[in-house]
């Protein structure tokens, strides 16, 4: 996967490049990134990126044309168009069903925003994709870049060591993850619950979907709509 990320601190994207699960995916060449700083593609001697708004108003807006033109740089494989990923708070909600979904394109570009946000035009001439990470105001768009790449690339396949961990991840059972244990059985009066010493297979698979239901109703009942239950697992929900 070719990742291009168009931002004004590149430098901020050091660190999350060199966290292991990233850092693998780049040795072994599931992962080839490069930055885009647009000031680099501004047309006025004063290398500005931003101006002040039409209609008036505080704040500056990213002016298009160091954008297009950034973007316009980037050498594009004919047969596949890149998704143009716009970072910012009226985006869609990002889900880890985003991630499934961009986890399967070859080529992903970043606009990473500042100051107020974008000139219109880049989002309707540009961007195939708006993203929100969440309802707040950051200062910029890198972290939110950070936090989609890092959610995509581990789940390119190979990326991950066990590939099972990508598929038994909370959310891709569309529940939150059922309590984890590891030794020792007592720590400080805090027991293992027997079931996962018991070594019957059967019971800890139904004792993990069981504890994982109980937790996402009592965490977050918005993820049950979208789930279909068995009889005995609606009765578990009703304890
Ligand atoms: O603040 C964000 O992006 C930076 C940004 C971009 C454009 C205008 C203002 C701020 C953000 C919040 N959730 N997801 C992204």
């Amino acid at each position: 996967m070719k990742v291009d990320i168009l931002t004004l601190f590149p430098e901020m994207f050091e660190g999350v490049f060199q966290s292991s699960i990233l850092k693998k995916a780049i040795d072994q060449n599931f992962l080839q990134y490069h930055y885009i700083n647009f000031r680099d593609y501004t047309d006025n001697k004063h290398n500005k990126v931003d101006d002040y708004p039409y209609g008036g108003g505080a704040g500056m807006v990213l002016k298009p044309q160091p954008i297009f033109d950034a973007i316009a740089s980037i050498e594009k494989e004919e047969t596949v168009k890149p998704r143009i990923i716009l970072m910012c708070p009226q985006g869609e909600p990002y889900t880890q069903r985003k991630a499934e979904e961009l986890a399967k394109e070859d080529h992903l570009i970043f606009i990473c925003g500042h100051y107020e946000g974008y000139d219109e035009r880049i989002r309707t001439g540009l961007a195939t994709d708006e993203i929100s990470i969440g309802d707040y105001v950051l200062t910029g768009g890198e972290l939110g870049a950070m936090v989609v790449i890092d959610s995509v690339v581990r789940l390119i396949p190979g990326v991950l060591g066990n590939d099972t961990s990508a598929v038994e991840d909370s959310f891709s059972t569309g529940l939150l993850e059922h309590p984890h244990y590891t030794r020792p059985a007592e720590f400080r009066g805090m027991k293992v619950p027997d079931v996962l010493l018991s070594g019957n297979h059967a019971h800890i698979d139904t004792w993990r979907r069981k504890q994982a239901l109980k937790r996402t109703f009592l965490r977050r009942p918005d993820l049950l709509e979208n789930q279909s239950f068995s009889v005995e697992e609606k009765e578990w929900l009703k304890q």
